[in-house]
């Protein structure tokens, strides 16, 4: 089972010049309002991961904590949080980064993968990729090995897949928003 790609982007909420002047925002808020849009996305993703094997699923700081969490119960995995700088109590590995409008620092628990697992990575969104670049980054510096990173969205314009594709990171999202 796969969501269809028209109503999922039909579903997804468009905000103009957020939170700069020429940003397009895709708000995935009007996903997770949507309990058929939402119960959609995430039987998509279930369904590709099921049968497949690997050890942990990574979720990123904040809208992919959601994706990663449900999948995390429905497969029965361990869940890893990939979380913005300075909100892990423990001793961490950090990875900075470019996004559409800033930079940032993403951090995760210097023990939370064993060396060789593999990781599902999942967050709402790629546009430059540079968020899942640093989850997959900091998977790499701990000894693990980033699967596949799951999106609901992908922004091919900003180049994010494609960075990631080239960086040897496989990427699966449910529906583009190419030109538009
Ligand atoms: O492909 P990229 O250019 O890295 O952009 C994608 C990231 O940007 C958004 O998060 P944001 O950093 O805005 O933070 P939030 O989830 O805390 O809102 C989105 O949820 C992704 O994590
Ligand atoms: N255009 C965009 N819409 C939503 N989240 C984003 N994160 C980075 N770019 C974004």
């Amino acid at each position: 089972m796969i969501v269809d790609e028209a109503f999922l982007k039909s579903q997804i909420r468009t905000v103009p010049d957020w939170p700069k002047p020429g940003i397009q925002f895709r708000d995935v808020t009007t996903i997770f309002e949507n309990p058929q849009a939402w119960r959609a996305v995430m039987d998509s993703l279930i369904h590709r991961y099921m049968n497949i094997e690997f050890d942990r699923i990574g979720a990123l700081d904040a809208r992919g904590f959601l994706m990663g969490s449900t999948l995390s119960y429905a497969l029965n995995k361990p869940l890893i949080l990939f979380r913005k700088k300075g909100k892990l109590p423990y001793h961490t590995v950090a990875q900075d980064y470019a996004l559409e409008y800033g930079t940032a620092t993403l951090e995760v628990h210097a023990d939370t993968l064993q060396k060789g697992d593999k990781v599902i990575l999942a967050d709402d969104l790629i546009a430059t990729g540079g968020t899942l670049l640093a989850a997959s980054q900091l998977v790499s510096q701990l000894g693990g090995q980033t699967l596949e990173a799951a999106s609901i969205m992908d922004l091919p314009d900003l180049g994010g897949s494609r960075k990631l594709k080239d960086a040897g990171i496989p990427v699966f999202s449910l529906c583009e928003f190419e030109g538009e």
